[in-house]
């Protein structure tokens, strides 16, 4: 079967013929390919082709594909079975793991994806407030909850529909957007509007407009400010968790929100997310307290089994270290092949996070991302995809690095993009 013949069997049946829009390549053009297995820092489809993979299941893969550890983890734990319905040892290992190693997280919540974990926490912010209004940013995308669909990034900006039909306008009315490292545009909002502010949401390093860091004291500033307003602070930490550092954004810019969620690594692949923080705040939570929140399948042992055995392994002394200065050799070597070449392009990152734009300027701001030329990122990419480099099929998605990507893939990288940027550049 071949890739073009399973994209036409899956668009009969799933809509776009796929599960999550950001895998379509509708506006890269072409068609997904299919994968068929995936080990260290590559992936093979159907038809056998080798791609080197900056996705990385879109984050989750922080220490490549198919690790024997993680692997071994989950073939242990099936043997035990799938799922209980009754409480599992690996659930409190995993709130020891995470409140260890990540002090702001007083208590857990496990939760089943990324998107469960900033709906519970939203719901959490307003039950704990008694306010209904919540802050998030333009351009961040916290998952498909009716109140993150509002000027939200990811698959939403990337197909032209950052604020979605189907959110009731009452829902999107108590979503108060701003721009993203824009202090002052806060500090104007929560003047008139901080007293009903139930939680501000926000990505410390954006993801989903690609990959934006903080400005320096930006988060800082936010802190002062949700504390002034009474409003709780939420870091979505579901990518940039143990993704930037072991502690997550929060403990690489030294800023301690009242909540955060995480989702993608702590999975290590299975579907999981989770959300917590302050101790008086989680102890409002069912059954401890009345804000209900519940799931069949939360904690479910195999996806314990296969986060523990991932935060296991990015424990290893060193590990953020290499992880950084790979994605530094990777994001220097395009920025030295692009200006070799002539073509406007600058890179940003974070940790093992980094972002690719087709501009002259050091993007910093939701504005700066959306002027970027994404026809010429979108050559790219299929350039790059043709010699067996996949990116994010998309301009507004940050890539991703794992422990698995050598400095010959790296190499292999450059090489592609030596080949490819004078194409995207003419068009
Ligand atoms: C920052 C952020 N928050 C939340 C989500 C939602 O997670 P999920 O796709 O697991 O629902 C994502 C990714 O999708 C994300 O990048
Ligand atoms: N940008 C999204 C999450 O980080 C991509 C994953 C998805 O929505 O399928």
């Amino acid at each position: 079967m071949t890739n073009h013949e399973l994209f036409q069997r899956a668009r009969k049946l799933l809509p776009g013929g796929v599960n999550s829009p950001v895998r379509a390549f509708k506006s890269v053009g072409g068609e997904p390919f299919f994968t068929a297995r995936a080990d260290g820092a590559y992936l093979w489809d159907v038809e056998g082709k080798r791609y080197i993979d900056y996705v990385g299941s879109w984050g989750p893969m922080i220490a490549g594909h198919n690790h024997p550890k993680v692997r071994e983890a989950v073939e242990r734990a099936v043997r035990d079975g799938l799922s209980f319905g009754t409480p599992c040892p690996g659930e409190v290992v995993m709130a020891e793991t995470i409140t260890r190693l990540v002090p702001s997280m007083e208590m857990v919540r496990m939760v089943n994806s990324g998107t469960e974990a900033t709906m519970s926490a939203i719901r959490l912010a307003r039950g704990a407030t008694g306010r209904s209004k919540i802050v998030k940013f333009e351009g961040c995308y916290h998952g498909h909850g009716d109140s993150f669909l509002v000027k939200a990034g990811s698959g939403a900006l990337t197909f032209g529909v950052p604020t979605s039909p189907g959110v009731p306008a009452a829902n999107a009315d108590l979503t108060l957007p701003l721009p993203y490292n824009d202090l002052h545009a806060a500090e104007l909002l929560f003047a008139e509007h901080g007293s009903g502010i139930a939680g501000l949401i926000i990505e410390p390093v954006a993801g989903n407009m690609n990959c934006i860091p903080p400005q320096e004291g930006y988060l800082q500033g936010l802190r002062r400010l949700c504390t002034r307003h009474g409003t709780l602070l939420i870091f979505d930490e579901v990518m940039t968790g143990f993704r930037v550092a072991l502690g997550g954004a929060q403990a690489l810019y030294g800023v301690k929100p009242d909540l955060s969620t995480f989702g993608k690594i702590i999975g290590g692949g299975m579907p999981v997310g989770a959300y917590g923080g302050r101790r008086e705040l989680m102890e409002q939570i069912a059954p401890a307290g009345p804000i209900y929140q519940a799931g069949t399948l939360s904690g479910n042992p195999v996806a314990m089994a296969a986060g523990l055995a991932m935060l296991e392994l990015v424990q290893a002394p060193g590990f953020y270290e290499t992880l950084a200065a790979r994605t530094r050799l990777l994001t220097d070597g395009l920025q030295a092949v692009a200006d070799g070449e002539g073509v406007p392009f600058s890179t940003n990152r974070v940790g093992g996070m980094f972002g690719l734009f087709f501009t002259h300027e050091k993007v910093s701001s939701y504005a700066h991302a959306t002027a970027a030329d994404t026809a010429m990122f979108n050559r790219f990419f299929q350039g790059m995809l043709e010699r067996g480099i996949f990116l994010a099929p998309s301009a507004f998605e940050a890539g991703f690095l794992s422990s698995a990507h050598s400095d010959d893939d790296i190499a292999e990288t450059l090489d592609a993009a030596r080949a490819t940027m004078r194409l995207a550049r003419a068009g």
